[in-house]
């Protein structure tokens, strides 16, 4: 598991584009038959890909979080976005085919994550935060959620957001997390706009064409600088940074929050007059 350590917005005053990406950008999420982990020091988010081939995988840490297992004093939430797969949980399996998302309540012993043809294998993106209650593991499809749709096609940022972890779905202790498209001839994502003091954000773009680049933005808003991300690459969003984006065509992005509340609404938006 890699470790990413916090920043503060002047450390960030002089990064160069290297410096930037090495701190903020993961560039390899999701490796053949390899769980591929970054444990982030911004309230303790622990994100990454779980790639399975022909043999399961599971998570196994325990020195490095100081506890016998994985989910001792941990939620999780997990989203397919590869072909199909199965996941176990404590001994009960069900099926994950693309768009599935499980919330996995602490205290879960055994998370074994399978896909069902090598050839097309399962890539299941997984987020971890510290949680001090059990709530229930609950399976969430996507046709389940009615999305928010925002946007429009004439400012480039007409999306769908589905809320996946969120208090209409399911209860977590601090995790939240969903799922964006970007419709066809849209490719602004979160424009205008925020930052939420309150909590960090973790975002996975995929769904993208190989030579599609999308250009997040991060930074405060006076003082914004750009990462230019490539297909299932993830971005860290301190709490301080604005996190939005804009692609050479459409794609997908995971968001993943924690931090003091499970308030989604609760962002502070920027006004275009503070960007710069
Ligand atoms: O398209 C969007 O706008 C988003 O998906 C925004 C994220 O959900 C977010 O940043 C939540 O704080
Ligand atoms: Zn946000």
């Amino acid at each position: 598991m890699e470790t990413r350590y916090t920043h503060s917005p002047v450390d960030i005053r002089h990064y160069s584009t290297e410096d930037l990406r090495r701190e903020f950008l993961v560039e390899k999420i999701f490796e053949p038959g390899k769980v591929v982990l970054t444990y982030t020091h911004n309230d303790r988010q622990i994100f990454g890909g779980v790639t399975p081939i022909s043999e399961p995988l599971s998570v196994h840490l325990t020195k490095e979080l100081g506890v016998d297992y994985f989910l001792e004093r941990r939620e999780l939430g997990v989203i397919n976005i590869g072909g199909p797969g199965t996941i176990s949980i404590d001994g009960e399996t069900d099926s994950m085919k693309k768009q599935d998302g499980y919330y996995i309540g602490k205290g879960t012993k055994n998370v074994e994550f399978r896909s069902d043809d090598a050839e097309n294998p399962a890539k299941f993106y997984i987020v971890s935060t510290p949680a001090h209650h059990k709530y229930p593991n609950v399976k969430i499809s996507i046709d389940d959620i009615k999305p928010r749709e925002t946007g429009e096609s004439l400012s480039l940022n007409e999306r769908k957001i589905y809320q996946y972890i969120h208090p209409n779905i399911c209860e977590s202790c601090q995790l939240q997390m969903g799922y964006t498209v970007l419709s066809p001839g849209s490719s602004w994502n979160t424009m205008p706009c925020h930052t939420h003091e309150r909590r960090m954000e973790t975002y996975l773009y995929f769904d993208m064409d190989e030579d599609t680049r999308v250009f997040h933005f991060m930074g405060t808003p006076e003082e914004t600088k750009h990462l230019v991300v490539s297909n299932e690459q993830a971005v860290i969003s301190p709490s301080w940074s604005i996190h939005c984006g804009v692609a050479t065509k459409n794609y997908t992005f995971i968001w993943a929050m924690c931090g003091e509340n499970i308030t989604y609404d609760d962002m502070d938006f920027v006004s275009m007059d503070r960007l710069k």
